[in-house]
C-alpha cells in the first residue's frame, strides 16, 4: 500500500508543473470534496451514522471564516481556529438530536438540518441573503498568496493528505478500534466504551474536516453564498463516499476523484455524440453510478482491495511491556452478589426473584432449560438489561444503576451466546478491544501518534491473551476468517484483556471440538488458581460438572436448586426438570 500511496502523491505533486491551470480547478473541487468525504468515511463508513447535513457544516465554516475576514479583516489562519471552533460546537449541539436517531431517522433528521441552514445563510441580511459575502481575503503564507487556482491547489492537497493521514492514524489506534467495533453497541459498552460519546466524538470529529472545505472554500473562490451548502450537495458527499468506497479511507478520495471527472467527460462529450442541446448527461451519469455499483457493491476500493497486497503485520514485541494489572483478591473474599433479582418482559417473568453469590476464585455455573432465564440474569449483571426488582453487588458496591461501560473497569467482562466481534479486524485487534479501559490515550493523542507507547502496551496484552488461548498463530487473520469455534476462543481471550475479578461466559463450549473444550477448561482451571472468579452459561453438563465448584439451577426464570455438582447431580427436582432431558 505505502507504494501506491507514494505513486499518488508523486502524480499530485507533477499535475501543476506538467499541466495548464485549467485541469487544476477539478482537482482543486476532487481535493475540497475530499476532505469531507474523509469525516463521512469516518463518520457513515466506520462508525454506520450516514449523515445529509455535511454541506451546512461546510458552509457553517465558510461564513464564520467570511464574516470574520470581511467585517473585521482577520487574516484567514485568524479565521481557521474560529471557523473550525464554531462548525463543532454546532455539530456538538446538533449531535444531541441526531445521534439518538438511526437508520431514516438520521438521515431525515441531518437532512433537516442541512435544509434548514441552507435557507438561514439565505434569509439573513446580516450574511447577504441569497447574494452572500464577497471580498474575502485569501489565505497567505510567508508573503505567498493562495488565491489562484494553481497556488490553492498545494494548499487543498496538503489539507487533503493531512486530514487522511490524522484519520489513519485514529483509526489505527484505540479510539479507532472502538470507532470499528461501535455498531455493536451491547459489545462495545461492556468493554468500555462509550457508545454515544464516541459516536458524538465521530459526528464532530466529520464536521470539522467538513468545516476545513468550507475556511478553503470561502479563501479560495472570496465569495460565500448558500447556493453549494444545500441538501443536494449533502447528497452528493454521501454519494462520493458510497461510490468510493465507505469502509476505506482510500474511498474519500477515489468517489470524488470518479464523481467530478465522469460529471466532466460526460459534460464534455455527450452533447457532441448525441448531438442537440438536451442535458441528458445527469441521466446517463446516474445510470452509469447504477451499473457501478452493481459491479462494485461496497464501493470502487471495496472491489479494487482485493487486488492489493495485505496490510503489513502487526509487530508486536515480546518483550513489550503490558498494562498494570489490577491487584487479585483473595480467594473466597465476597464478589458477586445478586439479590432477588427480577426481570419481566410485559407479562412475562423471565427471571424471579433469583438470589446467589459467587466468591473470588470460584467458577459457578447457571444451568437450566432453554428459556430459563439464564442470558437475560447475564444481561441484569452486565447492566444491559434493567432489573425489574432487586439488587445486584460488587464488592460490596451496588452496580444495578451503573451504565453498561462502567462495569469493565470494576472488574467485570463478558463474553455472549452469539459471538460478536469485528469481523474485518484482526484477531489481534479484535482481542485488543477488551483492554480498552486500560489505556487513556483519546483521538487527538492518537491522531498525531503521540500513544504509541500506550498502544504497543495493549498490543502486547492482546498478544498475551492469545498466546494464553492458544491463538497466538492466528494473531493477523481478519477474525471473521476464523471458525466458530476459534472465534469463541477468541471472545474469552478479549474477555481477559479486560483483566478482570470475573469471568462472565455465555456459552463457551457450544461449537468446540473436544479437545478444545479440555482446553478451555484448562485455562479456565488456572484463572481460577489466579483469583479469578468465572460464572458459566453452559448447557454441556459433561464439560460443566468436571470443572465448576458450584452449580445454580433456573427454571422457568426461578431458581430450583444450588449446590455442588454431586449435590446437583442427585437432586431429583433438578432430575426432573432438566438434566433428566441432557445427555
Ligand atoms: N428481550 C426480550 N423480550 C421479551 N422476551 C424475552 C427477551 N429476552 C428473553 N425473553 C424471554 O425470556 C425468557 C428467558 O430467556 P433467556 O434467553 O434468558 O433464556 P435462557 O435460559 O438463556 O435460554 P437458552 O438456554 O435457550 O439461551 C424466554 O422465554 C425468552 O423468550
Amino acid at each position: 500500500m505505502r507504494w501506491l500511496s507514494i505513486a499518488v502523491i508523486g502524480l499530485l505533486c507533477i499535475v501543476p508543473i506538467a499541466f495548464p491551470t485549467s485541469y487544476l480547478t477539478p482537482l482543486n473541487y476532487v481535493g475540497l470534496n475530499a476532505i469531507i468525504c474523509v469525516g463521512l468515511v469516518l463518520l457513515a463508513g466506520v462508525v454506520g451514522l450516514a449523515s445529509f447535513g455535511q454541506a451546512a457544516f461546510v458552509g457553517t465554516s465558510a461564513y464564520t471564516a467570511a464574516l470574520l475576514s470581511t467585517k473585521l479583516g482577520w487574516s484567514a489562519w485568524e479565521t481557521l481556529p474560529a471557523a473550525l471552533l464554531v462548525t463543532a460546537t454546532s455539530a456538538l449541539g446538533l449531535s444531541w438530536l441526531t445521534i439518538r436517531l438511526s437508520g431514516h431517522y438520521l438521515v431525515l433528521g441531518t437532512l433537516a438540518w442541512g435544509t434548514a441552514l441552507y435557507y438561514l445563510f439565505g434569509n439573513v441580511a446580516f450574511l447577504g441573503g441569497y447574494n452572500g459575502i464577497s471580498g474575502i481575503h485569501p489565505v497567505t503564507l510567508f508573503g505567498i498568496s493562495f488565491g489562484d487556482t494553481r497556488a490553492v491547489y498545494w494548499l487543498i492537497w496538503a489539507c487533503v493528505a493531512i486530514a487522511m493521514m490524522l484519520t489513519a492514524n485514529l483509526l489505527d489506534s484505540r479510539t479507532g478500534r472502538a470507532l470499528r467495533v461501535v455498531r455493536h453497541t451491547i459489545m462495545a459498552a461492556s468493554f468500555g466504551i462509550d457508545v454515544s460519546k464516541l459516536k458524538t466524538k465521530a459526528f464532530v470529529l466529520a464536521a470539522v474536516f467538513a468545516g476545513v472545505t468550507g475556511w478553503l472554500t470561502a479563501h479560495y473562490l472570496g465569495v460565500v453564498n448558500p447556493g453549494p451548502f444545500n441538501a443536494n450537495s449533502s447528497i452528493d458527499y454521501m454519494f462520493m463516499v458510497v461510490v468510493g468506497g465507505s469502509s476505506h479511507l482510500a474511498g474519500a478520495l477515489v468517489g470524488p476523484a470518479v464523481v467530478e471527472f465522469l460529471r466532466n467527460w460526460l459534460r464534455e462529450t455527450l452533447p457532441n455524440l448525441i448531438g442537440g442541446s438536451s442535458s441528458f448527461e445527469l441521466s446517463v451519469f446516474g445510470l452509469m453510478m447504477v451499473l457501478l455499483l452493481q459491479g462494485a457493491g461496497g464501493g470502487i476500493m471495496t472491489y479494487v482491495s482485493r487486488y492489493l497486497p495485505m496490510r503489513s503485520k502487526r509487530k508486536v514485541s515480546p518483550e513489550g511491556e503490558r498494562p498494570p494489572r489490577r491487584s487479585r483478591l483473595a480467594p473466597g473474599e465476597a464478589l458477586l452478589k445478586v439479590q432477588r433479582a427480577s426481570k419481566n418482559f410485559g407479562g412475562l417473568v423471565a427471571v424471579n426473584e433469583v438470589t446467589f453469590e459467587v466468591a473470588a476464585g470460584e467458577i459457578v455455573a447457571l444451568i437450566g432449560p432453554n428459556g430459563a432465564g439464564k442470558s437475560t440474569l447475564f444481561n441484569l449483571i452486565t447492566g444491559v438489561l434493567p432489573l425489574t426488582r432487586g439488587e445486584v453487588w460488587f464488592r460490596g458496591d451496588r452496580i444495578d444503576a451503573l451504565p453498561t461501560h462502567g462495569l469493565v473497569e470494576r472488574g467485570i467482562a463478558r463474553t455472549f451466546q452469539h459471538v460478536i466481534l469485528q469481523p474485518d479486524m484482526s484477531v489481534l485487534e479484535n482481542v485488543a478491544v477488551g483492554a480498552y479501559h486500560r489505556t487513556t490515550a483519546g483521538a487527538l493523542a492518537s491522531m498525531f501518534r503521540l500513544d504509541r507507547r500506550q498502544e504497543e502496551r495493549l498490543l502486547r496484552e492482546a498478544q498475551y491473551q492469545l498466546e494464553q488461548v492458544d491463538l497466538a498463530a492466528e494473531a493477523d487473520v481478519a477474525a471473521g476468517n476464523l471458525p466458530l469455534g476459534k472465534q469463541r476462543v477468541l471472545e474469552i481471550a478479549r474477555a481477559l484483556a479486560a483483566d478482570p475479578l470475573i469471568l462472565l461466559l455465555d456459552e463457551p463450549a457450544a461449537g468446540l471440538r473436544f479437545q478444545e473444550k479440555q482446553a478451555l477448561a484448562d485455562v479456565l482451571r488456572s484463572l481460577r488458581a489466579e483469583g479469578i472468579s468465572v460464572l458459566i452459561v453452559e448447557h454441556d453438563m459433561d464439560f460443566v460438572m468436571n470443572l465448576v465448584d458450584r452449580l445454580v439451577v433456573l427454571d422457568h426464570g426461578e431458581r430450583i436448586a444450588a449446590g455442588t455438582p454431586l449435590e446437583i447431580q442427585n437432586d431429583p427436582t433438578v432430575i426432573e426438570a432438566y438434566l433428566g432431558g441432557v445427555d
